[in-house]
C-alpha cells in the first residue's frame, strides 16, 4: 500500500491554504555505512497561512511525498480542485502603489513582500505606481473596473481614501446617482479594496485586521476575505465634500492635521510633533451639533463587547439593510425622527464610524464602535483644563475608560450636522478674521484659549474646506479584503470541518 509522508505534522483548513505546487523532492537519506539505491520520490508542497501572535499571519509550507506518482498526482489534483471551489478568492487585481506614503517604502514593500505571494497564489495583477495625488482616484473613473475582483492600495489611510473615493464615485456615476444630494441612497460597491499598509497611521488596516503588517494583509486578500464597512458622506450646502470611514475630527485632530501638513517631510513623526504643539495650544471652539441617534443598532459606545470577526451587531444591521432594499420605494423615516441639539465649547468633536484603533492607540478613539452597523460614535470633548485633556488622551493608551469624564460625552448616531458659532454669528466677519493668522485668541481674554477662528475638519487624514458640515452614515457601503479583528483563540483552526488531516 503506497503511503504519503510529510515534512510536518500540521492541520490546515482548505480555506487557509494559499497554494499547492508540485515539488522536486530530494530526501537526504542517511544510510548506515553503505550506499543505498533510492526509489524516485514524487512530492507536492502545500503553502498555508500560519497564525502567529497579535493577529500576524505568515506563509508557511509543508511538503508531502510518496513513491507512487499516480497517488501524488491525485493529491495535488484534489487539492487544486478544492482551491478552485473557494469562489471568493480574487484572480485579477488592480494595484495602486503610493511611492511617497509613510516612510516611502510602498514600492519596496509591494515588490519584496506582496508580489511574490500574489504570484504564488496565481493572482494576476495590473500595477500602477502613482505619479501624483489623485492619480489613483482619477484612474478609477477611466479603467474597466468590472474586470477586476478587487483593487489594492499600497500606502496609508490617505491612499485608501483616494481609492475608496474613486470606487464609490465611479459606482454612483455608473448608476446615475448624484453624490451632491445628501439624502441620496448610494449604490453599494461590491469590488473589494485590499490595503497593504505603508503609511503613517494605517488606522483603517489596523482596525479591520488587528495589525498593520503587509504580509498579513496580502494573505487576507489571497484568501478572499470580505469585511463590509460603513462610510459617512460629508456635505456642505448640498455640495458633496468627502467620504469618511475612520475619523471626522474638528478641533484637536483637525488642528493637528493642519499643522502636520506643513511638516510632511518629517514622515510619520509629524503627527507627534504637531500633536504636542496642538496639545499645548489648547484651543477650543464654539458651535452647535444636531444629531439623530442610531436607534436601529443594539450596541452602545459604552459597551464592553468589541466588534470582532462575525460580529452579531453588524450582522443584524446587514439583515436590516437587506430588508430595506427589498422595501425600496417606501419612504425613509429619517426626516420624521427627532433631532437632538447640543451647543457648547469643545476642544474636540470626533465622529468615528469604526474604532480607529492604530499602533498609537490599540483600542482606538471609540473601542466599542462597529465596522458595519450603520452608525458612527460622536465624541464631544468639552472645554476642560490642559491636565484633564491630557488625562483623557492618556486613557487612549491604557485600559481605563476614556469616556468616563464629566467633560466627555459620546453618542451613537446615524447622522449629524455641525455649525460653528462664528459662521452662525456673522459670515462676513468670519471672512475678515479668516484672513488673519490662524490661532488668534479672544481679545477680551488673552489667556482663555477660545479661538476666534474656526478649526478645520480632519476627514480620514485630509482637511475639509468647510467648517459647517452635514454627515450621514451609509451602512456597509463598501467592502474590504479583511475579516475584522479575530478573537484571540489559538485552537480556532482545530474545529474546522474541511482539513487536510481529515482528507488524509
Ligand atoms: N505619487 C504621489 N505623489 C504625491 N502624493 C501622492 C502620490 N500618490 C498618492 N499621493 C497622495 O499622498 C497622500 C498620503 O498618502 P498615504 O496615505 O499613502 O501616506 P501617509 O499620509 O504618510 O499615511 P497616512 O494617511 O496613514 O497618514 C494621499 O492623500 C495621496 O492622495
Ligand atoms: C501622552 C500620550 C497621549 C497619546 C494620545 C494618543 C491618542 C491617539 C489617537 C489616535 C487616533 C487616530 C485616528 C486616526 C485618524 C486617521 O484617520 C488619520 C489618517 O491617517 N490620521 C490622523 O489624522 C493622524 C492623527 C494623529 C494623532 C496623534
Ligand atoms: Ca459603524
Amino acid at each position: 500500500m503506497p503511503q504519503l509522508h510529510s515534512t510536518e505534522n500540521c492541520f490546515v483548513p482548505i480555506s487557509e491554504i494559499i497554494a499547492v505546487e508540485e515539488t522536486e523532492f530530494n530526501k537526504k537519506q542517511r544510510n548506515i555505512g553503505r550506499w543505498q539505491k533510492m526509489a524516485k520520490l514524487h512530492a507536492f508542497t502545500v503553502y498555508y497561512v500560519k497564525k502567529a501572535r497579535n493577529h500576524r499571519w505568515r506563509c508557511s509550507d509543508a511538503t508531502f511525498w510518496c513513491e507512487d506518482e499516480h497517488l501524488c498526482n491525485q493529491w495535488t489534483q484534489a487539492l487544486k480542485e478544492l482551491l478552485e471551489m473557494q469562489k471568493s478568492r480574487p484572480k485579477q487585481l488592480l494595484v495602486y502603489i503610493n511611492p511617497y506614503g509613510g516612510k516611502r517604502q510602498g514600492k519596496r514593500i509591494y515588490e519584496q513582500k506582496v508580489a511574490p505571494l500574489f504570484s504564488l497564489a496565481s493572482i494576476s495583477t495590473d500595477v500602477v505606481i502613482t505619479e501624483h495625488a489623485n492619480h489613483a482616484k482619477d484612474n478609477l473613473f477611466e479603467v474597466n473596473i468590472y474586470k477586476y475582483d478587487g483593487v489594492v492600495c499600497v500606502g496609508g489611510d490617505g491612499m485608501f481614501s483616494e481609492v475608496m473615493h474613486g470606487l464609490i464615485g465611479r459606482m454612483q456615476k455608473d448608476s446615475g446617482i448624484d453624490q451632491n444630494n445628501p439624502k441620496a441612497s448610494l449604490v453599494q460597491c461590491n469590488i473589494r479594496i485590499g490595503i497593504i499598509p505603508a503609511g503613517s497611521t494605517d488606522c483603517i488596516c489596523y482596525s479591520t485586521v488587528g495589525i498593520s503588517d503587509p504580509v498579513t494583509s496580502a494573505l487576507h486578500i489571497i484568501l478572499g476575505d470580505c469585511q463590509p464597512l460603513d462610510v459617512s458622506s460629508v456635505h456642505h450646502n448640498n455640495t458633496f465634500l468627502k467620504y469618511s470611514v475612520s475619523l471626522l475630527g474638528y478641533g484637536f485632530y483637525g488642528d493637528i492635521l493642519k499643522d502636520s501638513e506643513k511638516k510632511r517631510w518629517m514622515g510619520p513623526m509629524r503627527y507627534d510633533y504637531s500633536g504636542f504643539k496642538t496639545f499645548l495650544s489648547h484651543h477650543y471652539y464654539e458651535g452647535t451639533i444636531a444629531y439623530q441617534p442610531a436607534k436601529h443598532t443594539h450596541g452602545s459606545p459604552r459597551d464592553k463587547e468589541r466588534c470582532r470577526t462575525g460580529c452579531y451587531i453588524c450582522k443584524q444591521s446587514e439583515k436590516q439593510l437587506a430588508e430595506q432594499s427589498k422595501e425600496r420605494g417606501l419612504k425613509h423615516e429619517e426626516g420624521e425622527e427627532e433631532w437632538k441639539v447640543i451647543k457648547g465649547k469643545f476642544l474636540a468633536i470626533n465622529a468615528v464610524s469604526m474604532s480607529c484603533a492604530c499602533p498609537r492607540s490599540p483600542k482606538g478613539l471609540s473601542p466599542a464602535a462597529h465596522l458595519a452597523d450603520g452608525s458612527a460614535d460622536l465624541i464631544l470633548v468639552r472645554k476642560c483644563s490642559r491636565f484633564d485633556f491630557l488625562r483623557y488622551l492618556v486613557r487612549h493608551t491604557n485600559q481605563d475608560d476614556q469616556f468616563d469624564f464629566p467633560f466627555v460625552d459620546v453618542y451613537r448616531v446615524k447622522c449629524f450636522q455641525f455649525t460653528s458659532k462664528l459662521s452662525e454669528d456673522n459670515e462676513s466677519n468670519v471672512m475678515d478674521i479668516g484672513k488673519k493668522r490662524f490661532g488668534q485668541f479672544c481679545r477680551d481674554h488673552p489667556a482663555c484659549c477660545c479661538s476666534i477662528v474656526n478649526s478645520t475638519w480632519n476627514c480620514d487624514g485630509e482637511t475639509l474646506d468647510s467648517s459647517a458640515v452635514e454627515v450621514r452614515v451609509h451602512c456597509q457601503l463598501m467592502k474590504l479584503f479583511a475579516r475584522g479583528i479575530e478573537e484571540d483563540c489559538k485552537d480556532e483552526a482545530a474545529h474546522s470541518q474541511s482539513s487536510i488531516e481529515q482528507l488524509l
